[in-house]
């Protein structure tokens, strides 16, 4: 994520930025009573806001030095081409480009590095973790996918990117897992620049509301027998999540909706389908697969996921 966002920064420390991003997704993720009783905001009672500032203001010093380390490079060719095509290159030339309308103030540009380093870090390993989980759960649908590895890579070839768009069993997989796992089970709060009426309700400018995605994409109403791991669903239909039904909803919808999908969909797929083509998978002697899930900014399996993996690929060189 970060080679993306800045390429490989090297005055970059990544333990410590990974670390400072969890303190910091704690903090963001924490229940405030001043979101529910806004009149205790000014006491701050718990402290948040000010650790929140604190830990924003840590981000924002290390994004300021990376700036300032790309605007001391000169015109060298071989330097100015490695660092082109990166994210922060992009919200630099929007900087400097100094048109009101499209132009980002430095400030903004910040806050959007640190927005895709918390929206992009946590969510794709999870998908992953918790895709891994259901098919281990699910021996026949692993079956079915190693067959469809099988069909497309074979076993003499390495996974790559290129496969993706053929593996129709693995997107349904990744679907269904979103649909029963949304990494974002509430999304984001959203507020209404006005005052609207939905399904009789009265919802209030100004409001903060959030969406249950989670309990939508179990809804019996919705779907049918919600509870199971059942791919071919995503197969049978053309459910998709962009469509305006709002029954699946694992990247949002509408203006807000999630910014990194297309990133999002080809690292998942490519991190599963690796997995899978590459090793058969064993839970440790004695292991009991859990479902439980621990409540937070995303939604995390409360056990990390541990699993054996034994070679499958005929040539040991394929590993390297
Ligand atoms: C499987 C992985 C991911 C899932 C399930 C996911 C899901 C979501 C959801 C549900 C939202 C809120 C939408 C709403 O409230 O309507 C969101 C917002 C967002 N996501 Fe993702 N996301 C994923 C990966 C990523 C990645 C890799 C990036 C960055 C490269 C990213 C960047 C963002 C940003 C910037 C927003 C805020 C958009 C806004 O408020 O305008 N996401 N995502």
């Amino acid at each position: 994520m970060t080679s993306t966002l800045w390429g490989d920064d090297p005055s970059q420390d990544l333990i410590e930025l990974r670390k400072r991003l969890d303190e910091f997704i704690i903090t963001f993720a924490t229940l405030n009573v001043s979101d529910l009783f806004p009149i205790l905001a000014p006491f701050d009672l718990q402290g948040i806001e000010s650790k929140a500032k604190e830990q924003l203001s840590w981000f924002y010093g290390v994004f300021e030095s990376m700036i300032n380390n790309r605007r001391n490079i000169g015109d060298d060719g071989k330097e100015k081409e490695k660092i082109s095509k990166d994210f922060m290159q992009q919200l630099l030339e929007l900087h400097q480009r100094g048109d009101d309308n499209s132009s980002l103030s430095l400030n903004e540009v910040k806050a959007l590095l640190l927005d895709l380093m918390v929206a992009g870090t946590d969510t794709i390993p999870t998908t992953v973790e918790w895709t891994m989980t259901e098919l281990l759960r699910h021996p026949d649908k692993m079956t079915k996918l190693i067959e469809e590895l099988n069909m497309v890579v074979g076993n003499q070839n390495t996974m790559e990117e290129c496969y993706i768009p053929q593996l129709v069993y693995l997107d349904a997989v990744i679907k269904e897992t979103l649909r029963l796992h949304p990494v974002a089970p509430l999304l984001l709060p959203h507020v209404p620049s006005e005052t609207t009426i939905i399904g009789g309700y009265t919802i209030p400018k100004g409001c903060r509301v959030f969406i249950n995605a989670w309990a939508m994409q179990r809804d019996l109403e919705l779907w049918d027998d919600p509870l199971r791991f059942q791919p071919e669903r995503f197969l049978e239909t053309d459910i998709n999540h962009w469509d305006n039904n709002f029954r699946y909803l694992p990247f949002g919808s509408g203006r807000r909706m999630c910014v990194g999908i297309s990133m999002a969909k080809k690292m998942a797929a490519l991190l599963v389908s690796s997995l899978v083509h590459s090793f058969e998978w064993r839970l440790p002697e004695g292991t009991k697969l859990s479902l439980e899930d621990k409540f937070g900014l995303v939604l995390k399996k409360r056990e990390s996921l541990v699993a054996i993996p034994i070679a499958r690929l005929p040539n040991l060189e394929q590993y390297k």
